[in-house]
């Protein structure tokens, strides 16, 4: 027997369609009686009426249906009052010189410390952040609990989504963009290439559209750019004028397209683009989906921990771990000299160059993944349990070090923080959020290294 058709929410025609299908195609249909075939004309009559009546009344709904991609059609509505007097209150400066900042991301590791970092200030900001579940969404529901606490507003949407993307600016005259929304992660690549595809480059071009040929004024933006660009760069410290052509994974790839894509934007619409590579960044409120995150809450949990070392006779694997208050320096360093854009609203001709930029925010100082561990042993007071494997060919690189003169001459970047001092910060922040008592503490609850 075929189940009738369920005309809820927005997949009603799709559905229907396909139960056209298959009534057509069951041999049930020939055994109909007359009396079914009048409920089905009525039922499909009903079907039809609710269809025209459900797009005249949401036509944005009707559009999602058949335009855009599934992912969006879960997006929650956004308007009305009370959330167009939240968006206009966040974004709003307190400091006279303040600057108003779209902060996409603003639930994540970096963008929620950026953005509290501008609030604490007196710039006026506002988060735009998608919560998808890559990681934990819950640590993200609590990063904007925390951020609500102090005067910023996430908006819940989707960087891909332009008429959100165009309702915000028509009702806020950003200055800036702080761009750190994207699909990170270097090895989770080749498990899911599309949502890097869908994130890192399809909303990457999405936003500058909207910032080039609808926004007035067009902001300037600052972006995340990632050290992973260098690829297969042996020449080191990396600096901007290395070699960014071999990219290691799909995730490098898409990093390197966006710096590309930047340039595009910045010469045919004018607009002001700074692109920020970052050095894996750690710190309190970090990603779950990072070594240093998931091997604390393994040692702790007596768990076996990979660690990659590369092939025999070169390096440790080693990273320029840089922590997170150096990298949130460097991104306001980047929007405090970062100039207007020269593009003319609604995408004519630029009216002269505007700024293109590219910087790395490392810390200037490769640490192996070895000493990584040995220092969350002591500050957790356990022992790792290691399973020692050759790095594998999955994305990764075995080494980053930052060249940083740029920033410094620039906007006078200089990391201060060396990985002990912040991995005891992040190992601080770690039992608190968790609520977990390390064995041996010292008086600040974490074991001294
Ligand atoms: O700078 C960047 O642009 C990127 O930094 C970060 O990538 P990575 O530097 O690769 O950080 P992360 O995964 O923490 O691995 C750290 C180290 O642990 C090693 N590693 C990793 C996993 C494991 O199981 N074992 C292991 O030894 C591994 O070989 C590596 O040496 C961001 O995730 C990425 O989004 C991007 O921002």
């Amino acid at each position: 027997m075929v189940s009738p058709p369920d005309t809820s929410k927005t997949t009603k025609l799709e559905r229907y369609n396909s139960y056209l299908r298959k009534v057509n195609s069951s041999s049930s249909t020939k055994i109909v009686t007359s009396t079914s075939k009048i409920l089905f004309r009525t039922t499909l009559l009903t079907a039809v009426v609710m269809i025209l009546f459900f797009t005249i009344n949401h036509p944005s709904l009707s559009i999602a249906t058949t335009r855009r991609p599934r992912s969006l059609l879960s997006s929650p509505s956004f308007g009305g009052a009370a959330w167009e007097k939240q968006v206009r209150k966040s974004s709003t400066p307190r400091s006279p010189t303040g600057i108003s900042v779209l902060v996409t991301g603003a639930g994540g590791f970096v963008g929620s410390h950026c953005s509290l970092a501008l609030r604490k200030r007196g710039d006026g900001v506002l988060g735009l952040d998608n919560f998808n579940s890559y990681y934990d969404p819950s640590l993200k529901r609590s990063r904007q609990q925390l951020l609500l606490k102090n005067g910023i507003f996430i908006v819940d949407g989707d960087i891909n989504n332009s008429g959100l993307l165009k309702k915000l600016f028509d009702m806020v005259p950003f200055t800036h963009i702080l761009h750190l929304a994207a699909q990170a992660g270097v090895r989770y690549a080749m498990k899911n290439p599309q949502s890097y595809i869908h994130s890192n480059i399809a909303g990457f071009v999405n936003l500058l559209e909207v910032a080039a040929k609808h926004a007035d004024p067009q902001p300037a933006i600052v972006w995340a750019s990632s050290s992973s660009v260098y690829g297969l760069n042996t020449a080191n410290p990396f600096s901007e004028s290395h070699r960014t052509d071999r990219p290691a994974s799909l995730y490098a790839a898409t990093k390197k397209a966006g710096e590309e894509i930047a340039h595009t934007y910045n010469h045919i619409y004018g607009l002001s683009l700074t692109g920020l590579r970052f050095f894996t960044v750690y710190g309190p409120w970090g990603r779950p989906d990072m070594a240093y995150f998931f091997f604390t809450k393994d040692i702790l949990n007596g768990k076996t921990i990979t660690v990659f070392r590369s092939a025999e006779g070169q390096k440790d694997v080693a990273r320029d771990f840089t922590y997170i208050d150096d990298v949130v320096k460097g991104c306001l360093g980047a929007l405090d000299t970062a100039e207007k854009s020269t593009g003319v609203p609604g995408g004519g001709k630029k009216r002269g160059p505007a700024q293109l930029r590219v910087y790395n925010l490392g810390n200037t100082s490769p640490v192996p993944v070895s000493k990584l561990v040995s220092i969350l042993e002591n500050l957790l007071s356990s022992k790792a349990k290691k399973n020692i494997v050759r790095m594998p060919a999955n994305g990764d690189v075995p080494y980053t070090h930052a060249n940083v003169s740029l920033a410094h001459h620039d906007f006078g970047y200089k990391p201060t923080t060396d990985l002990t001092s912040g991995l005891r910060k992040f190992v601080k922040w770690y039992v608190g959020y968790y609520g977990i008592h390390l064995k041996s503490e010292s008086s600040d609850g974490i074991k001294d290294v």
